[in-house]
């Protein structure tokens, strides 16, 4: 049977622990016992869990000296602290350092622990849940995480946990598949605000008349078809954070409010009067150079200046190729898991082919060919595995060129995917190994949109 979950129990008290251990198992969750804070940390150090129940005060090392020590930790699991009533001041003060809660001891009523711990463990799998959405979706599989792989993810990694911790807003930049998003869902999930909604907007995705409804929601009869009255993303988002995704597609009317936003916390939905107060986190994103959006007077220099407080730039897969071989073995590693299959090794040709692919669709586009090529290995991923576009010879033959170079070549490619799909973007899209969205930009940008 599936456990609900697995729970690290701290307590020094053996007949309270065991107590505590029977309701918990009774109630489904796995659970794993220590009987201080050091040998919590052992436990700690060697398994994950979904959840820490520990008792505030203890020999050695005490819960609250452990909670602070774990929480420094990328991903670390929410603390429960059970306390004395002689305490309880400690436990209050750790649940302002972002413990989830704490419970008197001894329980009045075991329920009460229980349904706290049922609660932790429903918003635990929420945040993780939407990391992973669509293969959530499919069979629950294990949530994406962000790879921090080379060094320019490193040095970034930096600057995610600290700009988590406050409300700056923040404004990720780079191509399409580089990670925007995931970034963004990142800082949510490391921020104060974890536990409260992330909601996420794609500008360009929404017809300009229907976006500004979209973000600030409208009242009933404020435009026709407007039969109800409808709650905006901003709404949605209270007290959490929203992802403005291709920010620089918003019109020109759409930037005004979202500046008022910014400035004085308020808006009215459209059609309505009523001054909506606002406490939201915005994370934006863009795909273009919004300074020539600026310049270009498309985007207004106000707000560009009040969303850019806290840059995070993704360069494109090809300029950080450092970073291959950890994402590579990342991707294995889902992918067989998912298939259910053992690859262990991958041909030094691939990683070799790899390196001198510019990677259009970015890390997206590595995702794909890795979830092709597992499918199609049995036992080691070879060549014949990748798709035919990483054996470009041209691109084989010019590693690590200019931008201008790599820019030519990847819409020669697109020119040719589509005279072989006959201009059907679905199906170029599919073997760029790109979303069709990206490949709408990139017709766009290469002034390609007649050939289709
Ligand atoms: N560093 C990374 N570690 C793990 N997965 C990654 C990483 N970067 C990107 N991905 C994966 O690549 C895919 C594309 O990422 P994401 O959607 O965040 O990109 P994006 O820049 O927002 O793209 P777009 O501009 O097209 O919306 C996602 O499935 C994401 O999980």
């Amino acid at each position: 049977m599936l456990t609900k979950g697995c729970i690290l129990l701290i307590e020094d008290d053996e007949t309270f622990r065991s107590f505590l251990q029977t309701i918990l198992e009774d109630e489904g969750y796995e659970v794993r016992l220590a009987g201080d804070g050091r040998e919590g940390d052992r436990v700690l150090a060697r398994e994950s869990f979904d959840l820490v129940i520990t008792d505030l005060k203890m020999p050695g090392k005490s819960g609250l000296e452990l909670f602070r020590e774990t929480r420094q930790d990328p991903g670390s699991p929410p603390f429960i602290f059970l306390t004395a009533f002689g305490t309880v001041d400690e436990a209050v003060a750790a649940m302002k350092e972002g413990a989830v809660d704490f419970l008197t001891k001894p329980l009045a009523a075991p329920e009460a622990l229980l349904s706290l711990v049922a609660r932790t463990m429903e918003s635990q799998t929420r945040n993780r849940a939407f990391l992973s959405l669509k293969e959530a979706e499919a069979a629950g599989l294990p949530p994406e995480e962000l790879v921090f792989a080379g060094q320019v993810m490193q040095t970034l990694r930096k600057m995610v946990y600290d700009v988590a911790a406050t409300t700056a807003n923040v404004l990720v930049c780079g191509e399409s598949g580089t990670g925007k998003e995931l970034v963004a869902r990142t800082v949510h999930l490391l921020s104060p605000r974890s536990r409260l909604p992330f909601v996420a907007l794609n500008c360009a995705a929404i017809p300009e008349n229907l976006l500004e409804s979209e973000l600030f929601g409208h009242e009933r009869g404020a435009f026709t078809g407007a039969l109800q009255a409808r709650q905006g993303k901003f709404e949605l988002a209270a007290g959490g954070t929203i992802f403005l995704d291709e920010v620089g597609e918003m019109p020109p009317a759409v930037q005004a409010k979202m500046l008022r936003v910014i400035q004085e916390r308020v808006f009215e939905r459209v059609g309505g009067r009523k001054e909506i107060k606002v406490d939201v986190r915005i994370i934006a994103a863009t795909n273009r150079h919004l300074e020539d959006e600026v310049a270009a007077r498309r985007f207004r220099e106000d707000l560009y200046y009040r969303l850019n407080v806290f840059p995070l730039l993704l360069p494109p897969l090809r300029e950080r190729l450092d970073a291959l071989p950890a994402l590579v073995d990342f991707f294995l590693q889902r992918f067989c898991r998912q298939l259910n299959k053992k690859l262990q090794r991958i041909e030094p040709e691939v990683l070799r082919a790899m390196r001198s692919h510019p990677w259009p669709g970015n890390v997206r586009e590595l995702q794909n060919v890795m979830e092709r090529a597992a499918i199609l290995a049995h036992d080691c991923i070879r060549p014949e595995h990748l798709p035919e576009s990483l054996f470009n010879r041209q691109v084989q033959e010019k590693p690590g060129g200019s931008r201008d170079m790599l820019r030519s070549m990847e819409r020669e490619m697109i020119v040719k995917a589509l005279q072989k799909n006959r201009g059907n973007r679905r199906l170029t899209a599919d073997e760029l190994g790109i979303s069709r969205r990206t490949l709408q930009y990139r017709l766009r940008e290469y002034d390609l949109i007649g050939e289709t």
